[in-house]
């Protein structure tokens, strides 16, 4: 399979993961890679079997459920066949609250699915608490860096 295209994928019940996701975008394409950014809801799982990279910001709602908008999703990949994603490079920011028991679950959820999946993680998950910016800020730092990377390998 020949993997293309980078996209950001968030989930979100009220805005936060969304307001992350255009953020990361603008800077990935400030490295000059295209990029997409899309809330999970208007994708299909299938999508992810043509796509090079994807950055998954995603919130926990409920007692450790996925945002409404991302059920669906979330379900369908659950179901991903063991190396039907292999060659896909993925990263997860998951958003949670650790007051509550199940702290940033569904991130957890979707990174070990996309794992399962055959993909291959850039980097280790970050679980964020409600301080946001400053983990986000290392995360993004973080994964900038690699991708940065990946281009400048390109282009050698
Ligand atoms: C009603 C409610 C339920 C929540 N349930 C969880 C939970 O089970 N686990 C968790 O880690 N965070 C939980 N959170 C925290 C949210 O995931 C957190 O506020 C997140 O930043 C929201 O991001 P969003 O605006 O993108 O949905 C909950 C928040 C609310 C208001």
């Amino acid at each position: 399979m020949n993997r293309k295209g980078y996209m950001v994928l968030y989930g979100t019940q009220t805005g936060t993961a969304e307001d992350l996701a255009v953020e990361l975008q603008e800077d990935i394409r400030e490295l000059g890679i295209e990029c997409g950014c899309e809330n999970v809801f208007d994708v299909d799982v299938a999508q992810l079997d043509s796509l090079e990279k994807v950055f998954v910001i995603i919130s926990t709602w409920g007692d450790g459920d996925p945002p409404d908008d991302a059920e669906d999703f979330c379900e369908v990949l659950s179901k991903v066949n063991e190396n039907r994603l292999k060659g896909l490079d993925y990263a997860v920011f998951a958003l949670g609250d650790s007051g509550y028991e199940l702290f940033c679950e569904c991130g957890k959820q979707v990174d070990k699915y996309l794992s399962f999946a055959g993909a291959h993680a850039l980097m280790d998950r970050v679980d964020c608490d409600i301080d946001i910016d400053e983990p986000f800020r290392e995360w993004k730092e973080k994964l900038l860096s690699i991708l940065r990377e990946c281009v400048s390998v390109v282009e050698a």
